[in-house]
């Protein structure tokens, strides 16, 4: 029998909650069913073995689909079902984080994803326009337990007095948005805004750029757009991923819960730094140096940084080939140069024209030598003699060694590390960069990789190319040794048989077969290679050339147009959703407007949608805020806060050499005031070392440092790092000093100040910077 789907309009609120709960019951009692069955079958498959090869990836495929059907099932074992709509003809419809059908398939499903277009309603009803829809409820759950009920009546006439039009939810939104930070962020799939849903579910085509203020839910936004994505096109996206960048490590664990609580997985989280496979770019360096590398006038840099490599000699070089030395004129490799030049192919490619350009004229140089006819007539080597001839220096490891010292094989590495560390290449590379452009560049040879390294490396991947043939053959060669090796098993089995069976009397040899007479050792291998069972998330991160099937990119207005260079080569059908405010931009090649970004690629096609309701800050602090961008440029709105908090910003003023002790009493009063919350304290790069060891000096258990562990109480930590992130309480240290440390300060500082979902405070040494001066006592 169908369970019944909850109570009728006119119910108690004791009875409500019974029989929700009830329905709770059945849901779960479903998804366990499900999750048995679904478990029991990965059993079956693990169990078998052997096959054909397409049986065997027919078998992989069937895993892989029951195993992510677990971690789906298991994941949304909390909230598993979050809403109800209610409408006026017609069964109630309950919406939840994954769809649950019935067990006959002739009934209505007993939960439908949010995903789903029938799950739409749940955010887009409102009182003026219910759309069929005349109540919707919000549950609220602790494990399989209903803990509340918030209703929204959608009839005009029903509508409570002072309820908002502009939100949806407002009581769970509200529950949702006052609770405490947990140093990870949450989803927010109960609660997404209408104006939120439209970007969520747009379609795959195409870039969108979603442009909102601080707090606007960009972020929730595009990992919720992830998962509808995901959900919506499963068959292409699974199979060439998702990539969301984030702008540094830290924030990529504070967003690293959402997908996997909506049961999401198959998403590459990545930065910037990580985009080069095999190098994980860490490390810091000064904002000038990192402007100069993101700014499109490396592309020169690299080109002729890349052709110093293709270099001649003076006049000649000598080599002993086959007793006799031979001279390898700067003529002949100018020429093999040009040629391999001409081809317009990656250097690491072209170098096979280069080798065979000279090759063949050192045969020649040869033949002029061995073959000439003493009595003046033609060259007395034959077309095969010539060949031979180009064969042995080919084979020649002093030719060979002389050849690649003119025209090596590169890697974009190698390219950068040289570069980059001498003087001598830098500066004949350097062609039009400034003087003091260029000075920045210069670091030492064993400096760490920095993220603006990055897309240097890959454009440099694409200037060097890879020469295919080399690994090709080196393939060909690995695959033969490997059928030898199992004519050599299957001879061994063949050699065995008769002992396998010697002591079995019955035993009719012809009737049985042996490994040797069904497989032959071709197949043989092809059976035993091992089969790539990584999704196309993890393969994709361990290849450069990997074309995803849609790419977000969250804090975009920070990206160099060097960045985007290699975004858009991982991204050739440009299916991206871009996240940012060019209000917040502090690196200096990032953006402050999204056309120069699109332009180059896209010419107009690209689409920007806008986001206006400020969820994070409530409107105390924004008040604050709105001066500080007004600074950054007069043209810019703030968002507007969908709450206030009840609390002022305050401001201190304290001596300088009481500084760190004033941070540690603020930090314990902030404490004290947040209780479980979350206490940013966001500082002056310069003064961080100093103030960070100070805190955690005075502060138990407060993290500071290059990748602060967000889930501790206390963190503190540059406004660069914090950028993303939020705090129940922010304490913004040195303002004044925040602007003045780069040419995009107020920026920053506009940044520091958004961060706080509830209280802010600004310790200060010397006067309120302007911008500030409505937080003066
Ligand atoms: N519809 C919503 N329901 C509940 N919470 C929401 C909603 N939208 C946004 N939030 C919350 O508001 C906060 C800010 O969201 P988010 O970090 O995505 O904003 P953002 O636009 O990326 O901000 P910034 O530009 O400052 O990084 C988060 O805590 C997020 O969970």
């Amino acid at each position: 029998m169908l369970p019944q789907r909850g109570a009728n309009l006119s119910s108690s609120a004791a009875d409500d909650l019974r029989s929700e709960q009830a329905y709770l019951t059945t849901l779960y009692g479903r998804l366990d069913g499900l999750r048995e069955q679904a478990d029991r079958r990965l059993k079956t498959i693990l169990l078998e073995a052997g096959g054909t090869p397409q049986g065997r990836t027919q078998r992989e495929a069937t895993r892989a689909h029951y195993a992510e059907q677990l971690a789906q099932m298991n994941a949304v074992e909390n909230g598993l079902c979050f809403g109800r709509l209610d409408f006026a003809a017609g069964e109630p419809r309950y919406i939840g984080r994954l769809g649950l059908s019935a067990e006959r398939h002739d009934r209505d499903p007993l939960l439908v994803d949010w995903r789903a277009p029938a799950a739409r309603s749940f955010y887009l009803a409102t009182a003026v326009s219910p759309d069929g829809v005349t109540r919707r409820r919000h549950l609220r759950t602790r494990g399989r337990v209903l803990t509340g009920i918030d209703d929204e009546m959608l009839d005009i006439e029903a509508a409570e007095p002072g309820g908002r039009e502009d939100v949806t939810g407002e009581a769970a939104l509200l529950s949702a948005l006052t609770a405490s930070r947990t140093g990870r962020m949450r989803d927010i799939v109960e609660t997404i805004q209408a104006e939120q849903d439209e970007v969520i579910r747009a379609g795959l085509n195409g870039i969108m750029v979603v442009q909102g203020g601080p707090g606007t839910g960009k972020t929730a936004v595009a990992l919720h757009r992830a998962a509808y994505l995901l959900y919506t096109y499963r068959a292409q996206l699974t199979k060439q991923g998702v990539l969301i960048l984030g702008p540094n490590p830290t924030f990529l664990r504070y967003i690293s819960q959402v997908l996997p609580s909506l049961a999401e997985t198959g998403v590459l989280l990545a930065t910037l730094g990580d985009m080069f496979p095999g190098v994980r770019a860490r490390a810091v360096e000064s904002p000038p140096a990192a402007a100069v590398k993101g700014r499109l006038g490396m592309l020169d840099v690299l080109r002729k940084a890349v052709a110093d490599w293709q270099s001649v000699p003076d006049d000649y070089v000598e080599v002993d080939h086959d007793g006799y030395p031979l001279r390898i004129e700067r003529a002949v490799l100018e020429d093999a140069r040009a040629a391999a030049r001409k081809s317009g192919r990656p250097h690491n490619v072209a170098r096979q024209i280069f080798v065979t350009e000279a090759i063949h004229a050192l045969s020649l140089q040869i033949a002029e030598r061995i073959g000439a006819d003493p009595l003046g007539g033609d060259n007395l080597l034959s077309e095969a003699d010539l060949a031979e001839t180009r064969r042995e220096l080919r084979e020649d490891i002093d030719v060979q060694q002389a050849l690649f010292d003119f025209w090596p094989v590169l890697t974009p590495r190698r390219v950068l590390r040289e570069l980059l560390s001498d003087p001598v290449r830098l500066a004949s590379a350097a062609g039009d960069l400034p003087p003091e452009d260029s000075a920045l560049l210069l670091r030492p040879r064993d400096a760490r990789w920095t993220p603006a390294d990055v897309p240097l490396l890959d454009e440099l991947a694409e200037l060097l190319g890879v020469d295919d043939t080399l690994r090709k053959r080196q393939a060909a060669v690995e695959r033969r040794e490997a059928i030898e090796y199992a004519e050599g098993v299957l001879e061994i089995v063949e050699g065995s048989r008769s002992l396998d069976f010697e002591d079995e009397k019955d035993f009719e040899k012809d009737e049985v077969l042996s490994a040797a007479d069904v497989v032959d050792a071709s197949a043989f291998v092809e059976r035993h290679e091992v089969l790539d069972t990584r999704t196309a998330a993890e393969r994709a991160a361990a290849d450069r050339t990997w074309v995803f099937g849609h790419v977000i990119v969250d804090e975009a207005q920070e990206l160099s147009p060097m960045a985007w260079r290699l975004l858009m080569r991982r991204c050739p059908s440009r299916s991206m959703t871009v996240v940012g405010d060019v209000a917040q931009t502090s690196e200096l090649a990032g953006t402050t407007g999204w056309e120069q970004v699109f332009e180059p690629y896209v010419a107009q096609r690209w689409n920007l949608v806008e986001l206006t309701v400020n969820y994070r800050t409530p409107a105390e602090v924004m008040a604050v805020a709105a001066d500080v961008l007004a600074a950054v440029d007069p043209a810019l709105q703030p968002p507007r806060s969908v709450r206030s908090a009840g609390v002022a910003p305050w401001a201190l003023r304290v001596p300088r050499a009481a500084l760190p002790a004033e941070i540690t009493a603020a930090v314990r009063l902030e404490s004290a005031e947040v209780g479980e919350g979350r206490v940013g304290v966001l500082v002056p790069e310069a003064l961080e070392p100093e103030l960070g060891k100070h805190l955690v000096e005075t502060v138990p258990g407060a993290a500071v440092g290059e990748q602060p562990d967000l889930l501790n109480q206390v963190v503190l930590m540059t406004v660069r790092q914090a950028k993303g992130l939020e705090f129940d309480a922010v304490i913004v240290v040195e303002p004044d000093e925040i602007i003045a440390e780069s040419p995009r300060g107020l920026s920053d500082l506009y940044v520091a100040v958004t961060r706080a979902t509830q209280r802010l405070g600004v310790l200060h040494t010397a006067d309120l910077p302007k911008v500030l001066t409505a937080l003066a006592p």
